[in-house]
């Protein structure tokens, strides 16, 4: 009862010897790190950020989009149309999937997850089938009906790699919680915890829901 109404600081004082249970999940963490990358991108239009995990759910490459090593973020244009293509961004930047894969601190990303903040198009689904990434969460499909994209689609169906988009926090079903005392830890499945403040000390008791309030 009273650890859904406190502060975590003060839940800890008490309920010391439990876990925390309302953390950041991890896909939540993984979108989050690549939302952070998209952060570091140059493009004044649209950043993206890409986060590559293994199977043990480890980080193996983080990357955002930008102009290629060495060619300085001054000279090449970012500009989104001109008269000439050759002056527009669209020849230049490496999007955030390709230097997240260029970036791998792994020997290869064979059976990985990506996280990406827009859906990959067509030049990023070759480069993630050929590289041997599994599956594919991404935050934003803007360019849905774009013809990359459905080439993109397409590629990925044809390679059996799923994409899923991210389910935002609050469209999520509510983290399981104890049906009678709403607290979150799974301990709590079928007991209540209640605490009584008994002579300056508070005393937790285990209540079998089935008695609890009777
Ligand atoms: N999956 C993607 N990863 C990316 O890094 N990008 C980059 C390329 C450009 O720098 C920017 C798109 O610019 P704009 O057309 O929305 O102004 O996002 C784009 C896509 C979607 O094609």
């Amino acid at each position: 009862i009273w650890r859904d109404r406190l502060s975590s600081n003060a839940a800890i004082n008490y309920f010391p010897f439990l876990k925390r249970e309302d953390i950041l999940e991890s896909a939540q963490y993984f979108m989050g790190v690549a939302l952070l990358a998209a952060q570091r991108s140059r493009d004044p239009s649209t950043q993206v950020g890409a986060c590559i995990v293994n199977e043990e759910k480890k980080i193996v490459g983080v990357g955002y989009n930008g102009m290629p090593n060495g060619c300085g973020d001054d000279t090449l244009p970012w500009r989104r149309s001109g008269d000439n293509p050759v002056e527009t961004k669209y020849f230049y930047v490496c999007h955030a999937e390709l230097n997240a894969i260029m970036n791998k601190n792994s020997a290869d990303l064979k059976g990985c997850t990506i996280y990406v903040t827009l859906f990959p198009c067509n030049e990023c689904s070759k480069l993630l089938i050929q590289a041997g990434i599994k599956n594919v969460i991404y935050l934003s499909d803007k360019y849905h009906d774009d013809e990359k994209t459905v080439a993109s689609r397409w590629m990925l169906d044809l390679a059996g790699i799923p994409y899923h988009e991210f389910i935002q926090n609050e469209k999520r079903p509510a983290p399981s919680r104890c049906f009678r005392c709403r607290c979150f830890t799974s301990f709590h499945r079928n007991k209540c915890m209640e605490t009584t403040k008994i002579n300056n000390k508070y005393i937790i008791e285990r209540r079998e829901h089935s008695t609890y309030g009777r």
